[in-house]
């Protein structure tokens, strides 16, 4: 299926793959996502290129997964371990066996690819994963989250280049800056052939209808995509720093922050730091949506003392502070079997060490819970109402646990998918958290390293 393309295009694939390769710490072993589409197995062949023209000390190994969704999947997966074993590239297969229910389908099968995917690198012994996501691709990421925009959103970051997933490997994308025709190009011009994906054409999925309906130049859509995601890092280095000087959590359950900034939304980096947080003790996922975010927005600018909750959190305000800790409502009681971990609440992430069961309920004696904070300052009544919704231990039946579970606090905002530009403000969420800092990515990074 050759394609048309501009006169230098193809040798731009390779000088992308280059440069990529020049902004490693180290070199390393690299572990390529191919779907066997076009822009993969271009990125396979370009990379490949480019280690072999002047980036000895790199090495690269590639994976494939199959989803199972379609006939022809496994085959097109052998396809590709054939074309890799003739370039001496060690490839993986692996298939998704998960449910796949018609709906969120492509959420599910994109998680699911990614933690398969990690899976794989560490398999292999990569350090880190690329996709060969590409500037039709960030074009349609920038236009679908236009039309979904949350309260955090501070310009139109894309695609991130760079995502942490499971906080255990970095995806990288150096073809975000490319464009699909000048990929074919290439492999056109290599004499390589590739596989239409179907699915990229059907109409029920909304990355193919807001394809379908883009017309816009992509090349343009990158510049702006670019100075946005500048915009949006600078403004996680300053959510960062706003989170370092004025927010204190106690116990990994409680938040304090400063009187004088209780009162105002109104700065994005500032509304986004407390919305954080909120889904942080909230043990969400996301940011709380635009309407909790006006509710709470609204009972700050109030300026009284007094309560509300917004997210499955409480909002306790007092001439001391401001007071954030999960209601006690809706607690989750379950059993974790030896040996296991499991997130209770979307708040904690508990591993049972020990030989025996354990139950995990909510606040049924917090007693332990409630010293700790009180001899730190805070008052009383808030730390008796945090309680409530502190994890509780207990044996299943008669006596008393033999060991203790180990526990730390479930980021969910960015324990499954970290975008590079959000590193900053993760890291500080992290330490107020009593947690240790992401992996930092394996390739220089001018912003982070200067700040952070
Ligand atoms: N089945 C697969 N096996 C391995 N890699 C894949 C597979 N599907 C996609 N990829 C990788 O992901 C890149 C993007 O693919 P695609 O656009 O189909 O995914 P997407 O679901 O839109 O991705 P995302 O959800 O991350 O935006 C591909 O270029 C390839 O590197």
């Amino acid at each position: 299926m050759p394609a048309e393309a501009d006169g230098d295009a193809p040798l731009a694939v390779v000088e992308a793959a280059r440069q990529f390769l020049s902004t490693f710490k180290t070199p390393c072993m690299i572990l390529v996502a191919v779907s066997g589409g076009s822009d993969s197995k271009g990125l396979l062949l370009a990379l490949h290129e480019a280690i072999a023209r002047g980036f000895s000390a790199f090495s690269l190994s590639a994976c494939t997964v199959d989803h199972g969704l379609r006939p022809e999947s496994a085959s097109e997966a052998h396809a590709v371990a054939q074309f890799c074993a003739g370039r001496n590239i060690p490839h993986l297969t692996r298939r998704w066996l998960g449910e796949k229910s018609a709906t969120g389908l492509q959420a599910a099968a994109r998680e699911a690819r990614y933690v398969l995917l990690a899976d794989a690198a560490e398999e292999a012994g990569a350090q880190c994963i690329v996709t060969a996501h590409t500037a039709e691709d960030q074009a349609e990421t920038v236009v679908m989250r236009q039309s979904r925009s949350r309260p955090d959103a501070p310009g139109l970051a894309g695609m991130a280049d760079g995502m942490l997933v499971d906080r255990r490997v970095w995806v990288l994308r150096p073809f975000l800056n490319q464009r699909r025709a000048d990929i074919r190009g290439y492999l056109a011009l290599r004499g390589e052939e590739w596989f239409d994906d179907p699915s990229n054409a059907n109409p029920r999925f909304e990355r193919v209808r807001v394809r379908q309906a883009l017309h816009d130049d992509t090349r343009s859509t990158t510049d702006r995509f670019m100075a946005a995601t500048e915009a949006r890092r600078r403004s996680s280095a300053r959510v960062a720093d706003l989170l370092e000087r004025h927010v204190a959590v106690f116990e990994r359950s409680v938040a304090r922050i400063d009187p004088a900034l209780a009162g105002d939304m109104s700065d994005p980096d500032w509304r986004r730091a407390i919305l954080s947080l909120t889904a942080v003790l909230g043990g969400r996922r996301h940011l709380p949506g635009r309407e909790t975010a006006a509710r709470l927005a609204a009972f700050l600018a109030e300026g009284r003392d007094g309560r509300m909750t917004a997210g499955r959190v409480v909002f306790d305000r007092r001439r001391s502070g401001l007071y954030l800790y999960r209601e006690a409502r809706n607690l989750p009681e379950i059993v974790i079997r030896p040996r296991q971990k499991a997130i209770w609440d979307g708040r904690f992430l508990i591993s049972n060490i020990g030989q025996e069961p354990v139950a995990v309920a909510g606040g049924v004696d917090a007693r332990e819970f409630a010293a700790r904070p009180i001899a730190a300052g805070l008052p009383e009544a808030i730390v008796k109402r945090a309680a409530k919704s502190a994890p509780v231990f207990s044996k299943v039946g008669q006596g008393a646990l033999s060991s203790k579970p180990l526990v730390e606090t479930s980021i969910g905002l960015y324990d499954t998918f970290l975008p590079r530009f959000d590193l900053m403000m993760a890291n500080s969420i992290a330490a107020l958290f009593g947690r240790d800092r992401y992996l930092a990515p394996p390739v220089h990074d001018v912003l982070t390293e200067k700040t952070g």
